[in-house]
C-alpha cells in the first residue's frame, strides 16, 4: 500500500526569512490560497508574536475555507517565565489557529549559549509551551531546533528533550537540521534512532547551507519520517530551505510516497512560477522540475533522440509536474532542432531539405558572430520564416539618424528613422530619454498610422552584454530586447560593435515579430493620412 506524507509548507514563513524576500498579508493571502488548491497540508503563515502584517494575514484567511490547516509559528516561553504569560504563546492562541509550530532548543550549546539558561529551564519551558497549546486545544509541532547538531553532541540531551516534548502531548515532534550541516547518512541514522525511543510522529526540516537540504529530507522519509517540512523553490533563511518543488515530485514519482492528490501534482509548475512572481525573485532556468530550463533541449545529439522517444533525455514526462518540453537553438544545434523548431511554427520542414542544412550553417554562423537565439525566441522565429519564406514584409528600414546634443547642460536625444511601408516612404523624428528609448518612439510613431495596435507592445527588458572584452570600447555588444503586449512576451538579439546598431536590430525585430502575428491586416483599418511623408515631431 501506498504510504500517505504529510507536506508542511512554510514559504510564508522560514520563506520570508531568505535575503530579500518579504511579503505583505495580501501577498501571503493569494500564495497561501495558491498553495492549498496544490493539496499541501499545511501552512505555515507566519508569526504572530512578530510583526503586525503577520497578525493581519491570519485574521483576513478566516474568511476561506481551506482543504490545508493555517498554522503560527512561535518559540518556546522565553526563560524563568509562564507560558500563559507569554506574550508570543498569547499572540499564537489569539490568532485563532488550530495548529501551531513551537521551536525550541535541543542542543545544549544553544541553551547555555544563546539562551544563557540552564538545561532543565530549556526542558521546563519545552514542556510548559507545547502543553499550553493542547491545553488550549491547539495541535502542536515541535520544532527541534538543531536537533542533529544537538544529537552529535549530546545525544541524551537532545532525546530527552524530544521526550519531554511527547509528554506535553506534541503531536509531531519535527527534527531541524537547522544549520544545514549534516549529510545524508546522519539524517538517516539519527533518525531511524529517534524512531526506536519516540512515539509521537515525526517530521524533517532542513536548510541547504551544504545543497543537500533536498536529499536529506529523502534520506528521513526513508528512515521514517512522515512530515516534510520545505518552501517553494526553496526559499529561506541564508542558502534557503528544502525546495519543496523538487522533494515532492521526487517522493511521489520516484520512491512512490503519496504527497498530494495524483491531479494536483502538474500544478506545482504554475505554484512554484506564481510564488517567484509575489515574492519578485527571478527563478532559476535551470531550477529542477519547475524550471524553464528544466526541459529544454539544446545539444543536437539530444533532440535527435527526444525527437525519436522523449524518454531519451527526460527523466519523467514533463506535463506530470505542469512543466514542458522546450527545444533550444544555438550553435550547438544539429538539424534536429532546426526540423523541431520549425514543425513547432507550422513551416514545411525535413531533413532533407537542403534548406534546413542552410539554415543550420547560418544560425552557427551568426552565434559565432555574437548572436544568441536561446534567449531571443522571435528573432529564431523570424530567421526561420524569412529563410522558408513565410515571413511577409511589414516594412523595411530605408535608414535611421541619432542625434544627442548637450546643450548648456540639458541633454537632448532624437532620433529620425525612414521607413518604407508597402511602398509607401515615411519619415519620423522622435525625442527620448535615451538613444534606445528615441529609437523606439521614432519607430512606432512611423508604424502607429499604418498598424495601431503596436500601442498595445512595449519594451519591458533591455540588456547589453559585451561578447569581447579585451577590444574594450571597440568590442562587439550583444542587446536583448524584451517586448510586451497584453497576454505575450517574446525576446529579439542584435548585435554589432555599435550599440545603437545592435538596439535598433532588436528593435525592429521585436516590433516586426509583433507585426507578423497579431496579423498584418486587422491593422490597416485606419485612415491614410496626409502626414505620410512628412517629417513628424
Ligand atoms: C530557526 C529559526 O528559524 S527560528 C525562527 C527565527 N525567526 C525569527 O526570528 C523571525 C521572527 N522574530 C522576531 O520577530 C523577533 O525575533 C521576536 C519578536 C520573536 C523576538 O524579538 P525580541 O524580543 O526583540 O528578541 P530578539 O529577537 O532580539 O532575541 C531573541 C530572544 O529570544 C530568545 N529565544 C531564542 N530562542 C528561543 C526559544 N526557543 N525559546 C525562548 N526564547 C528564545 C533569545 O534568547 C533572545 O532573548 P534575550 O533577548 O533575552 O537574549
Ligand atoms: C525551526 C527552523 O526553522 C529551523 O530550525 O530551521
Amino acid at each position: 500500500m501506498t504510504m500517505n506524507l504529510t507536506i508542511f509548507d512554510t514559504t510564508l514563513r522560514d520563506g520570508t526569512q531568505g535575503e530579500g524576500i518579504s511579503l505583505s498579508a495580501e501577498d501571503k493571502l493569494k500564495i497561501a490560497l495558491k498553495l492549498d488548491a496544490l493539496g499541501v497540508h499545511y501552512i505555515e503563515g507566519g508569526n504572530p508574536g512578530s510583526n503586525s502584517k503577520d497578525i493581519e494575514f491570519f485574521e483576513r484567511i478566516k474568511a476561506y475555507n481551506l482543504q490545508a490547516k493555517i498554522t503560527a509559528f512561535g518559540s518556546t516561553r522565553r526563560k524563568f517565565s509562564l507560558a500563559h504569560q507569554d506574550a508570543n504563546l498569547l499572540r499564537i492562541k489569539e490568532s485563532g489557529v488550530h495548529a501551531a509550530t513551537l521551536v525550541g532548543k535541543s542542543w545544549d550549546f544553544h541553551v547555555h549559549t544563546a539562551l544563557q539558561t540552564t538545561l532543565e529551564e530549556n526542558i521546563a519551558m519545552v514542556y510548559d509551551s507545547l502543553a499550553f497549546l493542547k491545553h488550549n486545544g491547539i495541535e502542536a509541532m515541535f520544532d527541534a531546533e538543531h536537533f542533529f547538531d544537538g544529537y552529535k553532541h549530546n545525544p541524551e540531551y537532545a532525546l530527552a528533550v524530544l521526550r519531554k516534548a511527547q509528554e506535553a502531548g506534541t503531536d509531531w515532534l519535527v527534527l531541524c537540521d537547522t544549520n544545514g550541516g549534516t549529510l545524508p547518512g546522519e539524517i538517516h541514522e539519527i533518525v531511524s534512532r529517534v524512531r526506536t525511543e519516540l512515539n509521537a510522529p515525526i517530521g524533517i526540516h532542513t536548510h541547504n547551507d551544504c545543497e543537500l537540504a533536498v536529499a536529506n529530507s529523502l534520506a528521513a522519509i526513508q528512515a521514517g519520517a512522515r512530515q516534510v517540512q520545505g518552501t517553494i523553490n526553496g526559499y529561506g533563511e541564508r542558502c534557503g530551505n528544502a525546495n519543496l518543488c523538487s522533494i515532492i515530485p521526487n517522493l511521489q514519482l520516484k520512491m512512490g510516497y503519496n504527497c498530494l492528490p495524483d491531479d494536483k501534482l502538474s500544478l506545482l509548475t504554475g505554484t512554484a512560477r506564481f510564488v517567484s512572481e509575489i515574492a519578485n525573485v527571478h527563478m532559476p532556468v535551470g531550477q529542477p522540475y519547475v524550471g524553464n530550463a528544466a526541459f529544454a533541449h539544446k545539444g543536437g545529439i539530444h533532440v535527435s533522440a527526444i525527437m525519436k522517444d522523449s524518454k531519451t533525455y527526460e527523466h519523467i514526462a514533463p506535463e506530470l509536474v505542469g512543466n514542458k518540453q522546450r527545444i533550444l537553438v544555438s550553435e550547438l544545434a544539429g538539424q534536429s532542432n532546426i526540423i523541431s523548431k520549425a514543425q513547432e511554427l507550422g513551416l514545411d520542414v525535413n531533413a532533407n531539405n537542403e534548406k534546413t542544412k542552410q539554415i543550420m550553417e547560418r544560425i552557427k554562423d551568426l552565434e559565432h558572430q555574437g548572436y544568441q537565439f536561446e534567449g531571443a525566441d522571435a528573432s529564431l522565429e523570424l530567421l526561420l520564416r524569412e529563410a522558408f519564406g513565410e515571413a511577409e514584409e511589414v516594412f523595411t528600414v530605408e535608414s535611421f539618424k541619432m542625434l544627442v546634443e548637450n546643450s548648456q547642460g540639458t541633454l537632448r536625444t532624437e532620433a529620425i528613422v525612414k521607413l518604407n511601408v508597402g511602398g509607401e516612404q515615411v519619415y519620423t523624428a522622435a525625442e527620448g530619454n535615451g538613444p534606445v528609448n528615441a529609437l523606439d518612439n521614432a519607430l512606432r510613431k512611423a508604424l502607429v498610422q499604418f498598424y495601431p495596435k503596436i500601442k498595445q507592445i512595449h519594451l519591458s527588458d533591455y540588456k547589453v552584454r559585451v561578447i569581447d572584452e579585451k577590444d574594450a570600447t571597440a568590442a562587439k555588444v550583444r542587446v536583448l530586447v524584451e517586448s510586451t503586449s497584453i497576454d505575450n512576451t517574446w525576446s529579439t538579439v542584435g548585435v554589432s560593435s555599435n550599440v545603437i546598431e545592435a538596439s535598433w536590430e532588436a528593435l525592429v525585430d521585436g516590433i516586426r515579430y509583433a507585426l507578423l502575428n497579431m496579423g498584418k491586416l486587422d491593422a490597416i483599418d485606419v485612415p491614410v493620412t496626409e502626414q505620410h511623408g512628412l517629417v513628424n515631431h
